[in-house]
């Protein structure tokens, strides 16, 4: 792993490191708030998965989330949302390839080389975290933003246990059912619509549900409401009689400024099912 740099905000740290992955078979770069309770102890973790277009970067500088976790003292992460590079397969359009990683591992040419979002989060990226730093496995949480509201839903349901709680802003809440969604699954998963399922939030949810609470914030003025189908989602929570909230915040749009308006309450959120989930050791 290398350091790439390392700057003080809130009395704790912003890094930002790189390291090889081997699930994209690329070097991958994160950025990681460590809040001053690192230095003597092990914290809880937040992931915050980005959408389309972002890389490690957009998170961590606009969604201004480091204030509140320094105050409850729990580390967040910001991933990159897709493998990087010359020799990694790529496509004009913002929402396919580089960017637009989907949180799946692709299956299809020329994608299935690199394009594992999923094993990259849920396997490489979580050793590097856990074995480097001063954080406690057994409290971890997510949440994310548009695709990565997609990521994050997804994970905290395909992974049983692993997450005390999940929360998302303007997910992409319905893929399987959106040009958001068919376009990319069709690319990186194939024709073959039984395989998509898996990475649907609204199936997920109608099939099994999260064994948590679950936060979801949507904009009301979202440009992108059509793709994200929240209504499919919100329908699928109350169907499931799901623990959690689903909020439409009227006005708001799809930008960092409608996340780092509700933000607090996301991290609030989470800090509080973080310390009820007991934490220290088993970490799945
Ligand atoms: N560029 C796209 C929109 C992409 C977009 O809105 N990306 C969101 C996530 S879905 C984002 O977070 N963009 C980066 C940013 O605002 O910093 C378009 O023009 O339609």
């Amino acid at each position: 792993m290398k350091t790439l740099s390392e700057t003080r905000l809130f009395g704790g740290v912003q890094g930002v490191y790189s390291h090889p992955s081997a699930a994209t078979g690329t070097e991958m770069t994160f950025g990681l708030f460590l809040p001053r309770a690192a230095r003597t102890g092990k914290v809880p973790l937040l992931w915050f998965l980005s959408g389309l277009t972002c890389t490690h970067e957009n998170a961590m500088t606009k969604a201004g989330a480091q204030a509140w976790a320094a105050e409850h003292g729990i580390a967040v992460v910001f991933p990159d949302t897709s493998p990087r590079g010359d020799g990694v397969a790529d496509d004009a359009a913002f929402d396919l390839g580089q960017g637009a990683g989907f949180y799946v591992n692709a299956t299809q040419a020329p994608w299935a080389g690199h394009y594992r979002m999923w094993d990259y989060i849920a396997t490489d990226l979580t050793r590097v975290l856990f074995d480097g730093f001063a954080l406690d496995e057994g409290r971890q949480a997510i949440t994310g933003h548009s695709m990565g509201g997609h990521g994050a839903l997804s994970l905290a349901m395909g992974l049983p246990g692993r997450f005390a709680s999940v929360s998302a802003f303007a997910p992409i809440a319905n893929p399987t059912q959106s040009d958001w969604g068919r376009k990319q699954f069709t690319a990186y998963l194939g024709a073959d619509e039984s395989a998509w399922s898996a990475h649907d939030a609204t199936l997920l949810m109608r099939a099994h549900g999260f064994d948590g609470p679950v936060l979801v914030d949507q904009g009301g003025a979202d440009q992108f409401l059509g793709l994200l189908r929240p209504e499919a989602l919100a329908e699928a929570m109350v169907a499931r009689r799901q623990e959690g909230i689903f909020r439409m915040q009227p006005g708001y749009d799809h930008s960092y400024f409608f996340i780092a308006t509700f933000i607090r309450d996301h991290i609030a959120f989470h800090a509080r099912a973080m310390a009820d989930s007991g934490g220290s050791g088993a970490g799945s």
